[in-house]
C-alpha cells in the first residue's frame, strides 16, 4: 500500500530542501544515485549531511558544481553575498555601482529596464567569463553602460539574493530571442530536458514523476516570458543542481513509496530576488505562476527574501494529489530538509508521512456540550438545527447518505483495515454482509452510512483501501429518537449513557466503551456493570 505524503511548507520550498526532507524520511541514497547516474550529467557531486537550523536537525542535501571552487550556496537562490545594500536596479535614476566577479562563468542577462528613460552608468568588471545578454528594455531612450565592477563572495545567506547562472556544459542555438552575442553557456530548452529524461535509463515512476516537474515550471517560465513551451530555455532550472533537484526529488518520492500528497499552505517571504532576469519580486514570477496554475495555497510573510523557488513550488504541485488535510492523522514518520538561507526562524521543510487517524473521534464530531442532545450515532447536534427536522412527536428527521459496494477480490485484512479507515475517517457506522454474487463468488457487500459533507472522503478511502472500482450512493431519510448523553456513578466508576425517549418513554443505554473500561478496570463483568448503571440513572431520574 502507498503512503501518504504531507509537506509542511512553513519556510517555503525549494528543491534541495524537498531532497533532503524525502532522504531524512527514509528514501535510500542508494535510489537517489542511481536515478543521478542515469543521467547524462557530468562535472558535479552531491552531499548528504546533517545541519542545525534554529537548533533543530534536519538533512543538508547539497549539489556541489566542480567549476565551483567556493562554498556555493544551491537553495532557494544561488545566493551571493555582495557587497551593495543599494539595490541593484536598472529602473530608477541615475546611479553607479560596483560589483566585481571573482568566479567562472557568471553571467549577467537579461536587464529588464522598465523605468522611465533615464541615464545611468555603472561598471561591472567581470574578472571572468562573465556576459551580458539579453537586455530588455521596456522604457523607450535609455542609454546605460554596463561595465560594473562587482564583487560577489558566496555565503549560505545573504543580505540581498543574487542568483546566477552557471554549469552550461554544452552549446547551444538560441530560439527567436533578439540576440546577437555569442556566450558559450548552456540554455537547455524545455525540449532538451523532455529528451534527455526520455532517453536516461530512469525508473518509469521517476521519469514521469520529474517530466511532469519541468512542465509545470516550463509552462510557468512560458506564460511569464511570453514564449512557446517548447522554446523555453531554462537558466537556473536548466542548470546541473536544479536538474539533480528535480529528478532526485522524483526519486525519493518513488522509492519512499509516495502515492498521495498533501500540501500544505506555501509561505513565502516578500521582498527582491537576483537572478538572470535582473532583480525580480517575491514571489518569482515563475513561482506566482505555478501557484495560480496549480492553485498552491500561498501565504506571504514579512520575512525579507525567498523561501519558495520555481523548482519547489512546481515540486510540490507534481507531487500533490490531495487537498484539504484530514483534521486528525497520526504522524507514522517526520523528515526535515534544510534551506541553505537563515532567516529568523528555522529554514525548514518538514516532511511527514502520515495516516489518517486510527483511534479516536472520527474527523467532525464534535465535543458533546450537555445542551446539546445526541443523534443516533453519538455525535451532537443542535435541536432545531436545519440539518434535522422535527416531526409531529418528538421524534427527530435527518439525511443520511449510504454508501455500498459489494467486494469479491478484497482479503479479510483488507476489509478490516478498510471499516476502520472509514471510521476515523468520519463515517457514522460501516457493515459487511456476507452476500453471494455472480460467478459464484463468496462476497461482501460493505455499507457505509455518513453525512453529506463525508460522502467524496469516504468514497476515496473505499476506492483507495479496496478493489472496489464502482460504488453505488444515495440519501436516504432516517428517523432518530432524541437522546442525551448523561453520566452516571456506579460502585465501579462513573459511567455514560443515552437517555432516548419517544411517545413518553424513556430508553437508557450505557456506552459500550464506559463500560469496557471499568470491565478493564475492575474485572466485573459486562453485565454487572451495564445493569448498575441502568438503575443508577433511573434513581438518579427519580431523584431529579
Ligand atoms: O532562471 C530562471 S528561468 C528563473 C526564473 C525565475 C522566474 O520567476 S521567471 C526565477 N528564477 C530564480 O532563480 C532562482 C533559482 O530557482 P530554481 O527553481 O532553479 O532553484 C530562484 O531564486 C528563482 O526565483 C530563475
Ligand atoms: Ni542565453
Amino acid at each position: 500500500m502507498g503512503k501518504t505524503l504531507y509537506l509542511e511548507c512553513y519556510s517555503g520550498i525549494s528543491g534541495d530542501m524537498t531532497v533532503g526532507a524525502l532522504l531524512d524520511l527514509g528514501a535510500r541514497e542508494e535510489a537517489l544515485r542511481a536515478a543521478l547516474e542515469a543521467l547524462p550529467l557530468n562535472g558535479y557531486e552531491i552531499t548528504i549531511g546533517r545541519t542545525k537550523k534554529c537548533g533543530i536537525d534536519a538533512c543538508d542535501f547539497d549539489v556541489i558544481l566542480e567549476e565551483e571552487a567556493h562554498d556555493h550556496a544551491h537553495d532557494e537562490a544561488h545566493v551571493h553575498e555582495h557587497d551593495h545594500e543599494a539595490e541593484h536596479c536598472h529602473d530608477g535614476e541615475g546611479h553607479v555601482h560596483e560589483h566585481i566577479h571573482g568566479e567562472e562563468s557568471h553571467e549577467h542577462q537579461e536587464h529588464f529596464h522598465d523605468g522611465e528613460a533615464h541615464e545611468h552608468s555603472h561598471e561591472h568588471l567581470h574578472e571572468d567569463s562573465a556576459e551580458h545578454s539579453e537586455h530588455c528594455h521596456s522604457a523607450e531612450g535609455h542609454s546605460h553602460d554596463h561595465e560594473h565592477s562587482h564583487e560577489h563572495t558566496h555565503s549560505d545567506h545573504a543580505p540581498a539574493d543574487h542568483c546566477h547562472d552557471h554549469s552550461h556544459d554544452h552549446p547551444h542555438t538560441h530560439g527567436p530571442e533578439a540576440h546577437d552575442h555569442h556566450h558559450d553557456h548552456v540554455h537547455r530548452h524545455y525540449a532538451d530536458i523532455m529528451h534527455m529524461l526520455d532517453e536516461a535509463p530512469l525508473k518509469q515512476e521517476v521519469r514521469a514523476l520529474a517530466k511532469k516537474i519541468f512542465r509545470i515550471v516550463g509552462e510557468a517560465e512560458s506564460r511569464v516570458h511570453a514564449c512557446p513551451l517548447e522554446e523555453v530555455h531554462f537558466h537556473e532550472t536548466g542548470a546541473v543542481d536544479s536538474i539533480v533537484d528535480i529528478v532526485g526529488a522524483a526519486a525519493c518520492a518513488v522509492d519512499l513509496g509516495i502515492t498521495e500528497t498533501y500540501v500544505s499552505t506555501i509561505y513565502e517571504g516578500q521582498g527582491h530576488v537576483w537572478c538572470q532576469h535582473g532583480r525580480i519580486p517575491v514571489p518569482a514570477p515563475a513561482v506566482a505562476g505555478i501557484a495560480a496554475a496549480e492553485e498552491l495555497d500561498l501565504a506571504i510573510t514579512n520575512v525579507s527574501g525567498e523561501m519558495v523557488t520555481p523548482t519547489g513550488a512546481a515540486i510540490a504541485a507534481a507531487l500533490r494529489t490531495k487537498k484539504g488535510l484530514p483534521k486528525t492523522f497520526v504522524i507514522r514518520k517526520i523528515g526535515m530538509g534544510a534551506g541553505k538561507k537563515d532567516f529568523p526562524h528555522a529554514n525548514l521543510l518538514r516532511a511527514m508521512i502520515i495516516e489518517p487517524a486510527m483511534n479516536g473521534l472520527p474527523a467532525g464530531n464534535a465535543v458533546e456540550e450537555p445542551t446539546r442532545s445526541v443523534n443516533a450515532d453519538g455525535d451532537s447536534q443542535k435541536n432545531g438545527s436545519s440539518a434535522q427536522k422535527k416531526s409531529s412527536s418528538d421524534e427527530t428527521e435527518d439525511e443520511i447518505w449510504v454508501l455500498e459496494t459489494n467486494l469479491d477480490d478484497c482479503t479479510g485484512e483488507m476489509m478490516g483495515l478498510t471499516m476502520e479507515l472509514l471510521l476515523a475517517a468520519g463515517a457514522r457506522d460501516v457493515n459487511y454482509t456476507p452476500i453471494y454474487m455472480k460467478k459464484n463468488r463468496p462476497a461482501c457487500k460493505l455499507e457505509v452510512l455518513c453525512k453529506e459533507e463525508k460522502v467524496s472522503a469516504l468514497e476515496e478511502v473505499i476506492f483507495h483501501q479496496t478493489t472496489a472500482i464502482g460504488l453505488r450512493k444515495r440519501k436516504e431519510v432516517r428517523r432518530i429518537l432524541p437522546r442525551k448523553k448523561e453520566t452516571v456513578m456506579t460502585p465501579y466508576g462513573e459511567v455514560e449513557l443515552k437517555i432516548c425517549t419517544s411517545a413518553g418513554e424513556t430508553y437508557i443505554y450505557p456506552e459500550y466503551d464506559s463500560i469496557r473500561g471499568l470491565v478493564q478496570e475492575t474485572g466485573r463483568s459486562y453485565q454487572e456493570i451495564y445493569q448498575k448503571a441502568v438503575e443508577e440513572a433511573w434513581k438518579k431520574r427519580k431523584n431529579d
